[in-house]
């Protein structure tokens, strides 16, 4: 359901489709809406964005980004951005580039047993633009450990060129801090 909702989104910012068929999909998805609904849950008991195995963790929000390397200092894998994620001219929205490293750094500082952090900040360098629709590199790692305070860096590269870095801050969260 997700892979499809994400090529939805795809279609939906690619397409001018003519208004009997926009029509015809608003009330498909007025449809979709009213029968999830009834399915609502809790915040502790929904499944998007828990489905770890799954692209971006099957969060909609992120870009579906896929860890094909993983342990407790590094992380490595592919992603590609769609239609929807485009900013213009080809290149992906200057927002939507934290958005997986926010995600992908986070999910890092958490490897390997390591209590809950939150980003404390995240500092983005976009070295050049990074192509809608390719299959683009990352890397993340630990840059050091400082009691609460985890410092990650990560990459995006579309082969051997570098679209941006990240350097961010996660502090590990007190019991009982939100
Ligand atoms: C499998 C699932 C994977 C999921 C991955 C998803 C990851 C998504 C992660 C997020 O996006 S979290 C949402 C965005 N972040 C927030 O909403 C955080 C909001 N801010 C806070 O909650 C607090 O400010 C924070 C927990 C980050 C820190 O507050 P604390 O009161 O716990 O920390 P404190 O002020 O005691 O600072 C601890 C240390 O961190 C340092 N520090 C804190 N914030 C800093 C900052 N912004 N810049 C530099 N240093 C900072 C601080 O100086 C201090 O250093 P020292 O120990 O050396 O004295």
């Amino acid at each position: 359901m997700v892979d499809q909702l994400r090529m939805f989104l795809d279609r939906v910012a690619a397409a001018v489709p003519p208004p009997d068929l926009v029509n015809e999909i608003t009330k498909l998805a007025a449809e979709f809406n009213a029968r999830l609904q009834s399915h609502e849950v809790a915040e502790y008991n929904q499944v998007a964005g828990q489905l770890i195995d799954l692209p971006g963790r099957a969060q909609l929000l992120t870009p579906a980004y896929t860890v094909e390397e993983l342990d407790d200092q590094r992380a490595a894998g592919h992603v590609r951005f769609g239609r929807h994620h485009l900013g213009n001219n080809g290149a992906v929205h200057g927002g939507a580039i934290p958005l997986l490293f926010d995600d992908l750094l986070g999910r890092l500082a958490l490897v390997g047993g390591r209590p809950k952090s939150r980003t404390a900040y995240l500092h983005i360098d976009y070295r050049s633009i990074t192509p809608i629709d390719e299959d683009l590199q990352f890397e993340a790692w630990f840059e050091r450990e400082e009691g609460r305070k985890r410092v990650l860096r990560g990459a995006i590269r579309h082969n051997e060129r570098v679209c941006a870095e990240a350097h961010g801050l996660f502090v590990a969260l007190r019991p009982g801090q939100p």
